[in-house]
C-alpha cells in the first residue's frame, strides 16, 4: 500500500467503509444493497457502488458481487483505515496526551528470536533496574500500518531510556532502545509495556517490537491478523 492509496480514500468512502463496519463486516463477510448504502449515504445507487469499489481497490473491503447485492467484508486496511478516524475522536473527546505517538498495526509472528534475546542475563539485569519490571520472555511484534510506519519517526524525538550493549566470551550483544508505551486492543489496554528499538535486528521500521511483564497475547486475548493501537509516550 503506497501512500496516495491512504489518501486516496476520502470522506466519502470513509463514510461507506463505516457502513459497511456497522454492517457487521468487521466479523465477516455482509450482504450489502447498494439502494440501502445510497439512502444512508444520501448518494445515489451508481455513487453507492462507486464507492465499494474504490474501497475494494484500495483494499480496504474483499467483495464478492451477487445478483441481488454484494457480500462485503472490511480487510485488516480497512480496519486500520477505521481505527486512525476512532484515534482522531479519541484524541476530540478524551484528550489524549499529545506528547504521545499513536501507531496501529497487526500482531504477527516473527523468527521466534525474541525470546532468546530477551532472557538473556546482560540484557535482563538492565530491565529490571530501568524498567522496574522482569519482561516476559518474547517480543510481541506488531506489524504497522502505512501511516505508522510514516509517524513511528516521531519516537525517535521521545526521550527513551537506553539499554547497553555487551559481551561475553563468544560475541558482543548490541545496544536497544526503550520507549514507554501502552497497548491497546479491543477496549483492553496493557498499560505496562515499552517498544523495543534494538540497534541489530532482522525487521525493518515496518515492525514493531513490544515488550512487557505479561505474555500480552493472553493479558488482550490477542491473535495474529488482529489490529492493536501502540500509544507511545514521551517519558513516564
Ligand atoms: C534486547 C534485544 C537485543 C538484540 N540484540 C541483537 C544483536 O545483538 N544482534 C542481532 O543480530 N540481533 C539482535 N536482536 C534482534 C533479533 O535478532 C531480532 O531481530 C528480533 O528482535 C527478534 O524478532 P522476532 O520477534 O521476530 O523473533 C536483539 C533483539 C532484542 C529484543
Ligand atoms: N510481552 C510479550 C512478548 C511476547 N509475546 C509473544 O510471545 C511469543 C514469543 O516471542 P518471540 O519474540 O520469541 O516470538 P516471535 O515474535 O518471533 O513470534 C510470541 O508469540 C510473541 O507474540 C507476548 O505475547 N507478550
Ligand atoms: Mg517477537
Amino acid at each position: 500500500m503506497s501512500e496516495s492509496v491512504v489518501s486516496a480514500v476520502g470522506h466519502d468512502e470513509l463514510a461507506a467503509l463505516k457502513f459497511v463496519a456497522l454492517a457487521g463486516a468487521r466479523a465477516g463477510p455482509v450482504k450489502i444493497s447498494c439502494s440501502d448504502l445510497a439512502g444512508r449515504l444520501d448518494a445515489s445507487n451508481q455513487t453507492a457502488s462507486r464507492r465499494l469499489q474504490r474501497l475494494e481497490e484500495v483494499g480496504h473491503v474483499d467483495r464478492d458481487v451477487v445478483a441481488d447485492g454484494q457480500w462485503v467484508s472490511l480487510t485488516e486496511s480497512g480496519e486500520a483505515a477505521l481505527h486512525r478516524e476512532y484515534s482522531h475522536y479519541r484524541r476530540i473527546f478524551e484528550g489524549t496526551d499529545p506528547s504521545t505517538v499513536e501507531l496501529d498495526g497487526v500482531i504477527t509472528s516473527g523468527m521466534g528470536e525474541g525470546r532468546h534475546y530477551i532472557s538473556l542475563s546482560g540484557y535482563m539485569e538492565q530491565f529490571e533496574e530501568r524498567l522496574g519490571y522482569e519482561p516476559f520472555p518474547g517480543t510481541l511484534n506488531v506489524d504497522l500500518d502505512e501511516e505508522s510506519v510514516r509517524s513511528r519517526s516521531a519516537v525517535s524525538s521521545l526521550s527513551g531510556i537506553p539499554i547497553d550493549g555487551w559481551e561475553d566470551e563468544e560475541r558482543t550483544f548490541g545496544p536497544a532502545t526503550c520507549y514507554a508505551a501502552t497497548v491497546e486492543y479491543g477496549g483492553d489496554a496493557a498499560e505496562t509495556a515499552h517498544i523495543i528499538v534494538p540497534e541489530r535486528t532482522h525487521h525493518d521500521e515496518t515492525q514493531l517490537e513490544v515488550i512487557a511483564p505479561v505474555r500480552l497475547r493472553d493479558a488482550l486475548g490477542l491473535e495474529d491478523g488482529d489490529v492493536v493501537t501502540v500509544s507511545v509516550e514521551a517519558v513516564r
